[in-house]
């Protein structure tokens, strides 16, 4: 495997990503992406979907509710996802800055840049990429331990999450072309990057030893 587009084909050809699921995260709309990218930091995606459903139910599921959330709702709500007492502040604040700087979610997800998200507390670099890409849409790839250990299977070490994104993303750019015929069409990069990270995930979750 000599770069990000020989990985690309080797997940592509496993079928790992369910035919509705276009963008892998299930998309249900973009801000329950971005709570989602938050809640499931340290937790399994099942704990997730858990919170996510209870937050529908109280209708806390937009930048409105959230930034004017009752605390101790929210942390009931969010509490399957782990981390109740940290991420509900977090979420609180979020909600309030985004609505301070941006004025409403449109406009964040047009504007945000990642400098921005990662200066909110709680929010660090795979967070950061998770919510530019599925949340907001942008050409962003998102790097994880998943794709630290299938990388590590093929005998590649990196000493940083940015070596990671830029080996991932040279790959991708260095071979475009190539990839617009292996899809069929001219695939978005932002849907390349985002179901690119979800074969990763996908596969390394179905093949959990080495
Ligand atoms: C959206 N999402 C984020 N992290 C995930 C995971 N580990 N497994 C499955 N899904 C769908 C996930």
């Amino acid at each position: 495997m000599d770069n990000s587009y020989d990985l690309l084909l080797f997940l592509k050809k496993q079928d790992l990503i369910e035919e509705h699921l276009e963008y892998w995260w299930p998309n249900n709309n973009d801000f329950e992406i971005l709570i989602g990218a938050i809640l499931t930091q340290n937790t399994k995606w099942v704990n997730v979907e858990k919170s996510l459903g209870n937050l529908k139910k109280l209708d806390l599921l937009s930048l409105e509710a959230l930034s004017q959330a009752d605390l101790p709702l929210l942390i009931e709500a969010i509490t399957p996802s782990g981390f109740k007492n940290q991420k509900s502040v977090r979420l609180i604040k979020l909600a309030k800055n985004i609505l301070e700087e941006f004025s409403s979610f449109e406009n964040f997800k047009e504007n945000v840049t990642r400098d921005w998200l990662l200066s909110q507390k709680g929010i660090g670099q795979e967070t950061a990429d998770a919510i530019l890409c599925y949340s907001c849409h942008q050409e962003y790839m998102v790097i994880d331990s998943y794709t630290n250990r299938l990388l590590k299977r093929f005998g590649y070490e990196f000493d940083s999450y940015c070596d990671i994104q830029t080996w991932i993303v040279y790959g991708i750019n260095e071979n475009y072309d190539k990839i617009a015929k292996l899809y069929g069409y001219e695939i978005s990069l932002n849907k390349l990057y985002a179901r690119f990270h979800g074969k990763i995930v996908e596969f390394m979750k179905r093949n959990p030893k080495g």
